[in-house]
């Protein structure tokens, strides 16, 4: 290996930034020295909603640097990436996810049942969005874009009385503070690996491809592969009403043996809120991507297409 340091590919944002330097930290004090290499995406130059500017708007230009040998390493937060395999590069590691969960930030401190009907709740997510409606609290939902300091200050400042956002990216910020409440997924099912970072590499740089393996979280990665395993086969993009949850769970056979399994739930939701069509199935870890295959089948036999695309 050349002794030059890693070239990190990520966005400029604060969170990415953060998330980044988390893994070249990990790096460096592995002994591989490592630094960022900051790269504007589409979603960074344009203000349209993310359901407009298409899929992989936060990750193609990194994936092109990488390809481009502009980087070695691309980090994306992994609920952006498309469900699309990309032979050429490689998934050299997921790491231990932070929470899940949606956090919800509002004004006075009140939790979601406590808003009062009417309340203006900023979310530009459509997943966010049906859920919230389907609650039936009356929620006035507004759209909201923006890196997170934006989106918070709009509650700060009484623009919106609340907003949505996922609770991992105010705790890599360092901004717990803010939340009123981490939402339950009884109540939000989170987006398809909310929460996990995707660290790839050019799938021919086979000494990267060990190096970053050190990073790699085993139960996180069998997660991530169930939840969007659900949503590769209900085809539906990053911007789909869909939620889907995984964890590890313990379990104790007959013997008394105790042995890990995967436990995924997941919900495809109408946009406006009227029908929310959920599942939910336990499988060996070892079988993650068919567990969410299987699962997002049973979605569909329950009518979930008509809710992923209404045209269809
Ligand atoms: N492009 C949106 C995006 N991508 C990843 C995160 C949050 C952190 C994560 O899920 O790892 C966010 C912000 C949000 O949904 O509030």
């Amino acid at each position: 290996m050349s002794v030059a340091p890693l070239r990190i590919g990520t966005r400029g944002s604060l969170l990415a930034t953060t998330q980044a330097q988390g893994i070249a930290d990990r790096l460096t004090a592995a002994g591989h020295p490592a630094e960022l290499v900051i790269i504007s995406t589409d979603g960074d130059t344009s203000t349209a909603p993310v359901a407009q500017i298409g899929v992989g708007v936060f990750t193609t230009a990194i994936r092109i640097a990488l390809r481009d040998n502009e980087c070695d390493v691309a980090i994306h937060s992994y609920k952006d990436l498309p469900t699309k395999p990309e032979p050429d590069l490689a998934m050299a590691a997921v790491p231990t996810r932070v929470d899940p969960r949606d956090a919800l930030v509002s004004r006075d401190g009140l939790v979601l049942g406590q808003l009062p009907p009417g309340s203006l709740v900023g979310t530009s997510s459509p997943r966010r969005a049906a859920q919230l409606r389907a609650l039936g609290l009356g929620l006035e939902i507004r759209p909201l874009r923006g890196n997170l300091d934006s989106r918070l200050g709009k509650v700060a400042n009484g623009e919106l009385d609340a907003v949505v956002v996922a609770r991992a990216g105010l705790v890599r910020i360092g901004r717990t503070d803010a939340v009123t409440e981490a939402i339950d997924p009884v109540v939000m099912l989170p987006a398809p690996a909310q929460g996990a970072l995707a660290v790839e590499c050019r799938a021919d740089d086979a000494e990267l491809v060990r190096i970053l393996a050190e990073l790699d979280d085993p139960s996180t990665r069998a997660a991530v592969d169930a939840e969007r395993a659900v949503l590769a086969t209900l085809e539906a993009g990053c911007t789909a009403p869909v939620g889907a949850i995984a964890e590890v769970v313990e379990s104790i056979n007959e013997d008394g043996h105790i042995f890990a399994e995967l436990s995924l739930r997941a919900a495809v939701a109408a946009e406006d809120g009227s029908e929310v069509i959920r599942a939910s199935r336990v499988g060996p870890v070892e079988r993650a991507a068919e567990l969410g295959k299987d699962l997002a089948a049973e979605l569909l036999e329950l009518g979930a297409a008509a809710l992923v695309d209404p045209e269809s």
